[in-house]
Formats: structure tokens, C-alpha cells, sequence
């Protein structure tokens, strides 16, 4: 792998979740691994007021607590040196003067800002980052998910961020498309003949897009119960799961073919507003169950959840892709919290064949699909139906499989991991653009203002099962069923 160029990156959000658990660890094994120079900086940046030895032992304790036994003192001490600590409120000017007094100097390495904080601050510390004149013509800007709460206020964020950074500069991060299986979905699709002919209606009978968590709100119920399933996971990860499966062939690797070619998705998405969304969603909330043999409290007993609260934890919804290539085959999206296991994975279901020459098992449903699994196993899997063995002409099914784990051993890099390389190369391929963004939302907005409408209390499912009834319901009247109820 190749040595990253010298790189500052201030980690705005330093002491918080996303840093601790996922960012700063990922910086870690990229040191590991031998790709961060020596002279390369990582400044968290928060409110806390904390020295650099007490950030360290921050960092270092959720270092050891989240790299499953890849952490060792050497390689922490090489990485520690590379890390900093500067208490930065966003709306406080003489923190951005200390800040500006760590970066002088280093004008000509990379910059990068990277924005884990709260999204209605993003504009502000842009803002005073441009105000202190710290935005180098090598600087870049990095905006966690959700951005915003809806069309109008991600399109104020994107205004303001965009009056201190250009828009090649702005990294729109969606951790899902890092994820290795996403991108063999892109190799899957453009670099082999095969599947190419049958991606398409009257070949694909319908596909599924399951996002499935077995965790609860965990620490951050406080952002949770502002944001639900619906703008925390549909609004970008499911989205863009969603458009990589359904866009044309771009004709170049360049950043804006391929998000030009998603663009066209997003914008052929058949709305859902009113009675369309009253009957193509599910929103669901968990109740107290069990998960892996262990009970687990209900959504509404977490702590920081208001008593009566209606955010949904589940959604499922069917999704039409008016164009001339998916026209008729629905789309089913479902994602949600406390379900049985973490499982994410696309399905591809293909049409049956015409007429059935041979014995076959009985099944009412196409028993041809192509499974994607992005996690916790990463592969793909062709069902086919094959020659029982013996006599006769009897078909099984039978599967052919590529377990990426197996196939390519080797040090394999997490989502963030892979981002942030990509992103200190100055690679925009795999982050969204602002129209894009700006198409997500509009599209979402819409189905929040039916919920909104109707008043309906999010449907009650078990922590541990699949979700609410109505899910099932949802896919079952198509003639089809999720593929875990097959
Ligand atoms: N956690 C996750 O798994 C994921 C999070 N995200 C997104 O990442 C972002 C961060 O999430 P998360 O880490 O969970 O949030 P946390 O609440 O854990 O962390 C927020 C951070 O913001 C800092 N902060 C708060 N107020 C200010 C302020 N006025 N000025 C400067 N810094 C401030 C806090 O510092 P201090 O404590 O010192 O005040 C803390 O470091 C959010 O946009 C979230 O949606 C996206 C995907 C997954
Ligand atoms: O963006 C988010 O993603 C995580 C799930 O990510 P994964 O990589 O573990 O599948 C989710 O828990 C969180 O609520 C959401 O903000």
C-alpha cells in the first residue's frame, strides 16, 4: 500500500463517539500498515478542556477497547506522535487563534477538517475556519451524515460550508459506500460481462436491501430520538445502496460519471407522499425482547427517550425506480434496530424460467438470486439449481460462492479506513456530491410529512425478531418474501 502524502487532519469532534469508536482507530492501523508519514498531524478538536496527555489516554484507551486485539505499545507510540489536542468551541473565535497558531506553517501539506460533530455546527466552524484564514488552497472539508434535517436545512449547511470551501474540497462522507462488498458490487457490476444482460426488468423480478442491526440506541439516544431510521439510515446508507444497484454504467472511473449516474437514479425514485407513503412504509419501534439469549429493554426505557416518543427504530418501504431499465421491479429497503442479528445484505431475485423442463422442488418463489453480503460476512452467493445426483433429471438448489475473507486473505481496511485514504488522496469518487444530497432529501421529505400527517404511533415489534408484522405484510402481498422468512 502506498505512503499517504504528509497530511494535518483536525478531527472536530475529537472526544466524541464517532472519533473514539471508528475514527481514530482507523487512523491507527493506517499507521500500522505503514501508509502515515512521520510528520503528519491528527489535532482533535473539541470543547473539552483537556491537555494532549489527557487526550492521549483518551484515545489510547479507545484504541485498545476497539481493534480486537490489534493494538501494541509500539505502534501506539508512533501514532501517538502524530496526535495532538486543541479545545476548539465552535463559536468561540480566540479557540480557532490557537488552532491557527498549531497549523502555521504546514500551509503546504494537505489539509483536511474533518466534521464529526453535531451537523448544525458544521457551518459555524467553517465559517470560523475562513474567518481565520486557516482554508489553504490544499484544504478539504469532510461532513458526517446526516447532513441536516431535512431539504431546507442541509441546503443552508451546504450554502454556508460553501462559502469556505469549494465543492471539489467537500467530502460528503456515507461510511457504506467504504465498505469493501459495496465496492465489489461496483467491480461485480462494470468489470464483468456477465450480470450485465440480466440487470434489468424482465430479468430481476424484484430485489431486497436489508440494513439490520442487533445494537439499540446505545449512548445516543439523545441524536436518535431526533432523527430516526428514516434520516439516520434511509436517507443516505440505504440510498446509496440503493443507487449503486440501479445506476446506469457511467462511462469513466471519474467522480462525477459515477455520481452523475446515481444523480439520475435519485431522481427517478417514484415519489412517496400522502396515501403512496401511508401504503409503501413501515415504521416501527422495538419493544423489550431478547437478543442472543439476552433480555434487552424497549426503545421507550432507553435512557434519554422521552416517555411518548414516535421515533421510528424500524423502516421498511417499496421503492419504484421509474425508468426505462427498472420500470415495475420494486425495490424493497428495510433497516432498523434490535432486529435478530447485524445483517446487511442485498438481494438480487431473477426471474423464473419460462417453462420448467425438469423436476423441480417446489417453491413458489424464483429460487435464481444473487446475494450480496456486506456484513458481518463480506461475499457473494449465486442460487442456482443444479442436477441432483443419480439417476434422473431431478434440480436442487445449490450455491456458488465467493467469500471475500477466504478468497483475498490479507489485511482487509474498514469502511472509514478506506474513506479516509481516499479522502487524503483528494479521491471524491465514493462521497456525495450536493445534488445528490440535495435529491436524498427531497425525496425523504415527503414521507416524514405523511407520518407527520396521519398521526400513527410506529408500529410495536420484539427486540430480537424481524420487525413489525406489517414489514412481512409489505413484500408478502408483491408475492415475495424477505429472504431470512424463505
Ligand atoms: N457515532 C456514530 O456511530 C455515528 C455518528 N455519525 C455522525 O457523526 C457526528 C458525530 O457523532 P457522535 O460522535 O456520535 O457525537 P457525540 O455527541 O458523541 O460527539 C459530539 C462531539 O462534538 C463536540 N462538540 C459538541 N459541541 C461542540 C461545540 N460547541 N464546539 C465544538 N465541539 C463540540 C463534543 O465535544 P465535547 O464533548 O468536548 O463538548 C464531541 O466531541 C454526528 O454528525 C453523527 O450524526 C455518523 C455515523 C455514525
Ligand atoms: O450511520 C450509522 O451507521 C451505524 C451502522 O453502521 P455499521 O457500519 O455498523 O453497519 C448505525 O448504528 C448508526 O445509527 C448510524 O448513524
Amino acid at each position: 500500500m502506498q505512503t499517504l502524502p504528509t497530511f494535518d487532519l483536525v478531527l472536530f469532534g475529537g472526544t466524541g463517539d464517532l472519533a473514539m469508536r471508528k475514527l481514530l482507530p482507523a487512523l491507527y492501523r493506517r499507521t500500522c500498515a505503514g501508509q502515515v508519514c512521520a510528520d503528519t498531524r491528527i489535532i482533535g478538536a473539541a470543547r473539552s478542556d483537556l491537555s494532549r496527555e489527557q487526550y492521549l489516554a483518551q484515545v489510547k484507551s479507545n484504541c485498545e477497547a476497539h481493534l480486537d486485539g490489534e493494538f501494541n505499545e509500539r505502534m501506539w507510540e508512533s501514532f501517538a506522535r502524530c496526535v495532538d489536542y486543541c479545545k476548539v468551541d465552535a463559536g468561540e473565535d480566540l479557540d480557532y487563534a490557537a488552532l491557527s497558531r498549531l497549523l502555521e506553517g504546514r500551509e503546504d501539506h494537505v489539509r483536511i477538517f474533518f466534521m464529526s460533530t453535531a451537523p448544525n455546527l458544521f457551518a459555524l466552524i467553517c465559517e470560523g475556519l475562513a474567518r481565520h484564514s486557516l482554508v489553504t488552497s490544499a484544504s478539504r472539508v469532510v461532513l458526517e451524515k446526516p447532513l441536516g434535517e431535512d431539504l431546507v436545512s442541509s441546503r443552508q449547511i451546504n450554502e454556508r460550508v460553501g462559502t469556505a470551501f469549494r465543492e471539489p474540497q467537500i467530502f460528503r462522507i456515507d461510511h457504506y459506500l467504504g465498505k469493501e462488498t459495496v465496492q465489489n458490487l461496483l467491480a461485480l457490476r462494470f468489470g464483468n460481462m456477465l450480470f450485465e444482460p440480466l440487470w434489468r426488468r424482465g430479468r430481476v423480478r424484484h430485489v431486497q436491501i436489508t440494513l439490520a442491526e442487533d445494537v439499540g440506541v446505545e449512548r445516543r439516544a439523545q441524536f436518535y430520538d431526533q432523527t430516526g431510521a428514516l434520516r439516520d439510515m434511509v436517507q443516505n446508507h440505504l440510498l446509496q445502496l440503493l443507487c449503486i444497484i440501479a445506476m446506469e454504467p457511467p462511462a469513466t472511473a471519474n467522480p462525477d460519471a459515477m455520481r452523475d449516474e446515481k444523480l439520475k437514479v435519485l431522481h427517478a425514485l417514484r415519489p412517496l407522499a400522502g396515501n403512496d407513503a401511508r401504503n409503501n412504509t413501515v415504521r416501527g419501534q422495538y419493544k423489550a425482547g431478547a437478543i442472543a439469549g439476552q433480555p434487552v429493554i424497549g426503545y421507550l426505557d432507553e435512557k434519554d427517550v422521552p416517555p411518548n416518543s414516535v421515533t421510528e427504530t424500524f423502516v421498511a418501504l417499496k421503492v419504484e425506480i421509474d425508468s426505462w431499465r427498472w420500470a415495475g421491479v420494486p425495490f424493497y429497503l428495510r433497516t432498523g434496530k434490535r432486529l435478530q442479528e447485524k445483517q446487511s445484505e442485498i438481494v438480487v431475485t431473477f426471474e423464473d424460467v419460462p417453462h420448467a423442463l425438469y423436476e423441480r422442488p417446489e417453491q413458489l418463489h424464483s429460487l435464481n438470486r444473487l446475494v450480496i453480503q456486506l456484513q458481518p460476512e463480506e461475499g457473494i452467493t449465486l442460487n442456482v439449481l443444479a442436477k441432483s445426483p443419480g439417476e434422473g433429471m431431478r434440480l436442487r438448489p445449490a450455491e456458488l460462492s465467493l467469500d471475500f475473507a477466504e478468497y483475498f486473505n490479507g489485511q482487509r481496511l474498514d469502511g472509514y479506513e478506506r474513506l479516509l485514504t481516499d479522502i487524503i488522496n483528494g479521491n471524491l469518487t465514493l462521497f456525495m456530491r450536493r445534488d445528490e444530497l440535495d435529491a436524498a432529501w427531497a425525496w425523504i421529505d415527503p414521507i416524514r410529512e405523511a407520518w407527520q400527517q396521519y398521526e400513527e404511533r410506529p408500529k410495536a415489534y420484539i427486540a430480537g425478531t424481524w420487525g413489525p408484522a406489517a414489514a412481512s405484510s409489505l413484500i408478502v402481498r408483491d408475492g415475495f418474501v424477505w429472504r431470512n422468512e424463505l
